[in-house]
């Protein structure tokens, strides 16, 4: 196994790659926030406008994010909590600090992997409170606001904050799962987990209530049961496999997953063959996107801004089947290779 420092093989295009995401990512954020606002809301093209830098400045906007993440991590630290054990770490012996003279990508992906201060986990931390609850809280200050405008919410903005509330309430629930995900095993804390957990995950996932408030969409009810159809079955997959998987993980014998059929490796852990890890090698992908569908679809066809975080989270999903996949042939070798032999198909069965 590569040790986290010797950075062998650089992901995300390297030092390049990285240093163009450092400003791609947060000009995108605001590009797609000017667009929502704006009339026409045309995905493609120069923004509409652009805000003066005062607008852009607040103190109490930055007072406001410094209370809620002081808040989040007052609750964080409250003594009364479970305590969980996490998952072997890819630097399972011992830590290396090489110097290797990639800043911007060290940046980008960050050098730490899990930094704490005491038992305050930097990284942990962030992936699932701060973002998470923020992105369903400005759902709801737009769901209200929607209500203040036009008498009462609309159908299509219940069904977006409806369905964001289902997929947020599900990661906290089963926030225990987040240790098995290569954010906290593979990745450091740097620009792209802190920006991405901090300001991409609420501003962003958030476009389509954003959209919303500004862009009605009428829809009715028959329409609106298929899409809570699709919503439905989407939550199904994207639950059933990755509950299967933990249960499996966390004990092998248990009655759930006993009967599943599996494949042995060379690390004595095994891989599911069956059931929906036997489907495709990432069913849990497959249930997201369809999900993610299901949160454009209220939005109507009119435009393509509500379907950016379609077309984004494919993107990445893509690009993290690629990087988990090289990561379990790392792991597993041969074994992967028969896996793969096994199941062919990555996210969607037959077509990918
Ligand atoms: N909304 C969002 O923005 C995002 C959501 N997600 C969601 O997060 C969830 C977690 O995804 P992610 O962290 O990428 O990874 P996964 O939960 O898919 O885990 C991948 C790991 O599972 C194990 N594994 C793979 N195949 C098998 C098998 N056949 N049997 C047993 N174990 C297997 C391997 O680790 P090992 O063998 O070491 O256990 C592999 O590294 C997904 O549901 C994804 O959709 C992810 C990214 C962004
Ligand atoms: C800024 C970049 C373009 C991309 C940054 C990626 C991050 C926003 C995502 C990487 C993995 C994530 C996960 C979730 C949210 C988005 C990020 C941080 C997750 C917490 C969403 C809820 C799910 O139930 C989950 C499985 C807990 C997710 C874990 C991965």
């Amino acid at each position: 196994m590569a040790p986290q420092g010797s950075r062998a093989e650089l992901e995300f295009g390297g030092p390049l790659g990285a240093a163009a995401l450092l400003l791609l990512l947060p000009a995108t954020m605001f590009h797609l926030l000017l667009v929502a606002r704006s009339g026409p809301a045309r995905l493609l093209g120069p923004p509409p406008y652009l805000p003066e830098l005062e607008e852009l400045w607040s103190p109490w906007a930055l007072l406001l994010c410094l209370t809620w993440l002081g808040l989040q991590a007052a609750l964080y630290l409250l003594p009364a909590r479970k305590v969980a054990e996490g998952q072997e770490l890819k630097d399972k012996s011992r830590l290396s600090y090489p110097i290797n003279g990639n800043p911007i990508y060290d940046f980008f992906l960050g050098r730490e992997l899990n930094p704490r201060i005491c038992s305050f986990d930097f990284k942990y931390f962030c992936e699932l409170r701060p973002g998470l609850i923020g992105w369903v809280l400005i759902n709801l200050a737009l769901l209200m606001q929607e209500a203040e405008l036009r008498g009462s919410p609309s159908l299509a903005m219940w069904l977006v904050n409806g369905f964001q509330l289902l997929y947020v309430g599900d990661a906290l629930w089963h926030e225990e799962a987040v240790l098995t995900t290569m954010d906290i095993i593979h990745d450091g804390f740097g620009f792209m987990l802190a920006f991405g957990d901090l300001a991409w995950v609420p501003f962003t996932y958030s476009l389509q209530a954003q959209f919303l408030l500004y862009h009605p969409e009428p829809l009715g009810l028959p329409l609106a049961s298929v899409i809570c159809l699709i919503n439905a079955v989407g939550y199904y997959i994207f639950r059933g496999a990755n509950s299967q998987k933990n249960a499996f993980r966390k004990n092998p014998s248990d009655p759930r997953v006993a009967d599943l059929e599996t494949i042995s490796t060379a690390t004595g852990r095994r891989l599911l063959v069956s059931g929906w890890w036997g489907m495709v090698r990432h069913p849990n992908y497959l249930g997201d996107l369809i999900m993610a569908l299901a949160w454009s679809l209220p939005c109507g066809v009119s435009h393509l801004l509500p379907y950016f975080y379609l077309l984004y989270f494919t993107a990445l999903l893509v690009h993290r089947e690629a990087r988990d996949e090289q990561q379990c042939l790392r792991k597993y070798g041969l074994a992967w290779h028969a896996y793969c032999r096994r199941v062919p198909y990555r996210i969607v069965p037959y077509i990918y």
